[in-house]
């Protein structure tokens, strides 16, 4: 039976080093040390999740629930998931004193360390998966079994939670027990940037390049009449995309999966801007405007899985079953006919071109090299530190942000830069009436944040600097927008960014 306080300790060893070697070391002695029971609880801890999902518990809950710590520590995992659990059940009237009754019980059973950390655990401040890559290590080290399968596994589960479980009680036949399921979202493939549409198409040989639309990521299962249909950070939204779902539910087959962008456009049939498709996914989403479905990748079709096939395979799928929303594109064009496409995309509005390895698999978790991006502009998505109060014009405003780049490492986020370029009116009073609901603390200079919200950031490149830690500044900044489909997990890196340097 493992301590919640080691979990603790763990979870501050894994913060206090840089090295990505140690992380993963201290990580996975935790986690071999771990009951059978335990290992789901522990896992979702240390990357802070909470197993069950959200406990309803807000900040103005979490900071009027102060009491003394306990001088032991002796909370056990299970006791502190129960609890927890416990919390989340709480409602109907006088639910918030109760839940403030119940968390104080929490608290005053653990130790001073222990309740710095629920407290974050339970606000989502730890919850930033920039662990995802060092846990994944941690769990194939602590579990004597490959990273490429728990890496599958994860792609496949979506969970570390259920990955971390598996690898530990049945190594890797049973993390090779995780199959495409319709119903269970599976992490999506993404792209790494290209230096440009001809190095793309040397390096990946056989390629279809496809425009890169600029709207929002879907994937889409059916099963039967069953349809669900999911964000980039597998957000389930079909209730608010009926749109999508009759089109789905009207294809020919009886069973699929499939990938794809999803956008509005405006009567002339160029894209609609980007946060009027994300409008879509929220619950006051404006119904007049209709989304449009543009696939790009079939992943089962009736019965069959396709992640494993080629990717050519795959469009052929794709073609059998959606061939009329599939996203425009050309199969192994010549150079010449590329960079037309590329231009016809741009003029279209859209942002640039996707170059993709015919012969390769779907791959998802770590950004894959058989996808390529080629995007005329440089964008970061970072993640917002803070925002300082406006001078002049902007008096009252919330205006100058804070910029990081997520450690790749799995640390807190990294400052890079600073901006207040591009903000329009609209963004500025958004961020001053959004901006205080995700405060840690604030003062007459600035307000700060939780780690948590992550803005595309446009810049013509980037320096190396002394007045940074990560040793890299942007430099001409201006903020695109808000990324209300990204949280602190997929974030660019402080690779990404330091990948901008000039080359020598
Ligand atoms: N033809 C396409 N194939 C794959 N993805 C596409 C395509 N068109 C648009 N996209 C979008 O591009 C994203 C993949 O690019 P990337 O891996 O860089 O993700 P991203 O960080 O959201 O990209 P960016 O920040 O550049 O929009 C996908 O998540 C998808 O939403």
């Amino acid at each position: 039976m493992v301590l919640f306080a080691e979990v603790v300790a763990t979870s501050g060893e894994v913060a206090a080093t840089r090295s990505r070697k140690a992380k993963v070391a201290a990580l996975a002695g935790l986690l071999a040390r771990l009951d059978r029971a335990e290992i789901r609880f522990a896992t979702a801890f240390l990357a802070g999740e909470l197993p069950g999902g959200r406990a309803g518990v807000g900040w103005s809950t979490l900071s009027t629930a102060t009491v003394s710590p306990s001088e032991q520590a002796a909370l056990t995992v299970s006791e502190v998931d129960e609890s927890i659990d416990r919390l989340r059940e709480i409602s109907g009237s006088g639910s918030a004193q109760r839940r403030t009754d119940a968390l104080t019980a929490l608290l005053g059973a653990a130790t001073e360390d222990e309740q710095r950390f629920l407290v974050r655990l339970l606000g989502g401040e730890l919850r930033q998966g920039a662990l995802e890559g060092v846990m994944l290590e941690a769990i194939a080290t602590a579990a004597g079994v490959r990273s490429e399968v728990v890496r599958r596994a994860f792609m496949l589960s979506g969970r570390l939670a259920l990955t971390s479980e598996a690898a530990l009680t049945g190594g890797e036949e049973a993390l090779a027990g995780f199959r495409l399921e319709l119903g269970r979202p599976l992490r999506p493939m993404l792209a790494s940037p290209a230096d440009s549409l001809d190095q793309a198409l040397d390096d990946l040989g056989d390629a279809s390049v496809e425009y890169k639309l600029d709207g929002a990521r879907i994937q889409v299962h059916r099963d039967g009449d069953e349809v669900h249909v999911w964000t980039r950070t597998l957000r389930e939204i079909t209730e608010h995309v009926g749109e999508l779902v009759d089109l789905v539910r009207g294809l020919p087959c009886r069973s699929v999966v499939l990938d794809g962008e999803t956008l509005a456009l405006s009567d002339a049939g160029r894209p609609r801007p980007f946060q009027e498709t994300m409008g879509r996914f929220g619950a006051q989403s404006p119904r007049d405007l209709l989304l449009q479905p543009y696939f790009f990748d079939c992943l089962h079709l009736d019965g069959l899985d396709l992640l494993d096939e080629p990717l050519h395979k795959r469009l052929d799928a794709l073609d059998t079953v959606a061939a009329p929303h599939r996203i425009p594109g050309m199969l192994e064009p010549s150079p010449d006919q590329a960079s037309t496409l590329l231009d016809e995309a741009l003029d279209n509005g859209h942002e640039g071109v996707m170059v993709k390895s015919l012969d390769s698999v779907y791959a998802a978790g770590r950004r894959g090299r058989t996808w390529r991006k080629v995007k005329p502009a440089h964008t970061l998505d970072l993640v917002v530190l803070a925002a300082e109060w406006g001078h002049g014009r902007r008096t009252g405003s919330l205006s100058n942000l804070h910029l990081a780049a997520r450690d790749p490492d799995g640390g807190p986020p990294i400052m890079v830069g600073k901006t207040f370029k591009g903000l329009t009116d609209e963004l500025l009073a958004w961020q001053t009436e959004e901006f205080p609901r995700h405060a840690t603390r604030s003062d007459d200079w600035a307000v700060y944040l939780h780690p948590e919200i992550v803005v595309e950031i446009e810049l013509d490149g980037v320096q190396t600097s002394t007045r940074y830690d990560g040793g890299v500044a942007l430099r001409f900044a201006r903020v695109l927008r808000y990324r209300p489909d990204k949280d602190a997990a997929n974030a660019d890196t402080l690779d990404a960014v330091r990948a901008l340097l000039p080359k020598r």
